[in-house]
């Protein structure tokens, strides 16, 4: 599992460290695994040009001492100071092994640039002058890694309200901060690497789900299994208006954990979808959780949704079906799964609001509504209204196709049905859902049929352990 902390929590936890080790323990083990991963990033070191972007901060500090151990393997490094205050200690040591002081001019010849800008003591933005070497940089196509955090934006949200470095790789030390997991400034990370710096930290902000946190959770069928103990869903989606959105989300939950899809519908769209399905039993019955509101069109009736949410089934809410959500209900069990645009209609602020500050308004839902929201997007936010946070970073912006919601919510229906409670249904489900993404879009474009058709190999890869 990736766990990210908050600057408070980080901060805290290196005064506890650095309260038990010689001073300046802490800057050497960041400086060293910096100069390790920017040596790899190079595929190199002796000869390589590489550019320190340098603030006031101990940021700058990691910078400039990860560049005197470069130019010590034989490195050409050239510190640009952007503040007179920067760390004087790492300057000279730099100085001492051959790094020189230049301009931004150097950006020209440069095989890398380091941002050690800001760090998690950066207020979001650039000064004039960083932002210059930055676009400068940029110009010249040298890629960026950023120390720690890609400065300019805000490390505790995720969010980007002004100009920011956009990484190619970022070093980051101890333990991930939020930003490094929620867009929009996941995306400026580039891949994220972690170093340990021997840290001891309390419970995260948020996580992030890997592999091995997939196969622990999955509800995997035992040998006296049957269709009835491994869960039945009820699926209450699709219309005359909107018929594929039931075969989609079908296409999800069969793909999932469970024994057995119940769908619920007009007759015209039951029969769609048997002959893409003939596994599907049409009409109600016993289940363990629905999946509703996809395509529900014309056929939305939220009367007997809200019964549905009353009843102790649990329920993925998606879609229209998003519109019988209230905040006085009594609301246990129930995953709902909007995008930004129908977040916003729920909670009346802008979708662009939405979708710049995706972690607060994911937990604002979560807890107005006391239900678990999962916020759909480039980065998935999965927020209950406990506090806990998951976030979702494997997708793949081939993702975002018409229908590939409703293949979600039916794989997360599934998911509850067989027993996970909403918080890992709507992880695990995320996860899988853009790993079955990848591998169906192999770099191109996907339909959801043919990502929901990728469900089944995605899951045995991870389960296999081949992911
Ligand atoms: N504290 C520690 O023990 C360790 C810290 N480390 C490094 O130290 C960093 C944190 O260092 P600091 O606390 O010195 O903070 P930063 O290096 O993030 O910089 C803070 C300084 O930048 C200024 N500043 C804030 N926002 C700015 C902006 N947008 N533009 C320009 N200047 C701005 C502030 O006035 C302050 O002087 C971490 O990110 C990490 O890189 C690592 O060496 C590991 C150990
Ligand atoms: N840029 C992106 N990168 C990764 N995943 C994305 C991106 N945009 C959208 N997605 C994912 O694609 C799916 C789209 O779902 P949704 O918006 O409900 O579409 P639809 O209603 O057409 O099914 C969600 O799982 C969402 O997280
Ligand atoms: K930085």
């Amino acid at each position: 599992m990736r766990r990210a902390h908050t600057v408070e929590q980080v901060r805290s936890a290196e005064a506890d460290l650095m309260a038990r080790l010689p001073e300046g323990t802490l800057m050497q083990r960041a400086a060293g695994g910096l100069a390790v991963a920017l040596g790899n990033f190079m595929g190199g070191v002796y000869g390589r040009r590489v550019v320190l972007l340098v603030g006031s901060g101990d940021n700058g500090g990691d910078a400039l001492y990860a560049g005197e151990k470069l130019a010590r393997r034989g490195a050409q490094v050239t510190a640009v100071l952007l503040s007179d205050k920067a760390h004087p200690a790492g300057v000279e040591a730099l100085r001492l092994a051959g790094g020189r002081i230049g301009d931004a001019d150097e950006l020209a010849h440069a095989d890398v640039a380091v941002d050690g800008i800001v760090g998690i003591g950066g207020r979001p933005g650039l000064k004039p002058e960083a932002l210059a070497a930055v676009r400068r940089a940029e110009q010249h196509g040298v890629p960026i890694v950023a120390v720690d955090v890609p400065s300019g934006v805000d490390v505790d949200t995720g969010e980007t309200p002004a100009e920011h470095v956009r990484a190619a790789l970022t070093v980051t030390f101890g333990t991930h901060k939020v930003c490094h997991l929620i867009d929009p400034a996941a995306s400026a990370c580039g891949p994220v690497h972690l170093v340990d710096i021997g840290l001891d930290l309390p419970d995260p902000a948020a996580t992030a789900l890997q592999g091995p946190d997939i196969r622990a959770l999955y509800p995997v069928p035992r040998g006296e299994s049957d269709k009835y103990s491994r869960g039945v869903l009820g699926l209450l989606a699709g219309s005359a208006q909107y018929p594929g959105a039931a075969v989609i989300a079908t296409s999800g939950a069969l793909a999932g954990p469970v024994g057995m899809v119940r769908y619920v519908g007009p007759d015209a769209v039951a029969a769609e979808v048997r002959a893409e399905h003939p596994e599907i039993v049409a009409g109600e019955g016993r289940v363990q959780a629905w999946a509703i509101g996809s395509g529900l069109g014309d056929e939305l009736d939220l009367p007997r949704i809200r019964a549905l949410l009353d009843a102790e089934e649990p329920v993925v809410l998606d879609a229209d079906g998003l519109k019988a959500l209230d905040e006085s209900g009594d609301h246990d069990g129930i995953l709902a799964t909007p995008h930004a645009g129908e977040l916003g209609r729920l909670l009346g602020v802008e979708r662009s609001a939405i979708e710049a500050e995706r972690l607060k308004y994911a937990r604002v839902a979560a807890e107005r509504f006391d239900v678990t929201f999962l916020l759909k997007g480039s980065t998935t936010v999965v927020a209950a209204p406990d506090g806990q946070v998951r976030v979702n970073t494997n997708g793949t912006p081939w993702l975002a196709t018409a229908g590939s919601g409703d293949v979600l919510a039916g794989l997360c229906g599934a998911l509850l049905a067989a027993g996970l409670n909403p918080l890992d249904a709507g992880s695990v489900g995320a996860y899988l859902h853009a790993a079955a993404a990848r591998l169906a879009s192999a770099y191109g474009p996907v339909t959801a049929m043919r990502i929901a058709g990728a469900l089944p190999e995605a899951t045995r890869r991870i389960l296999d352990r081949r992911d």
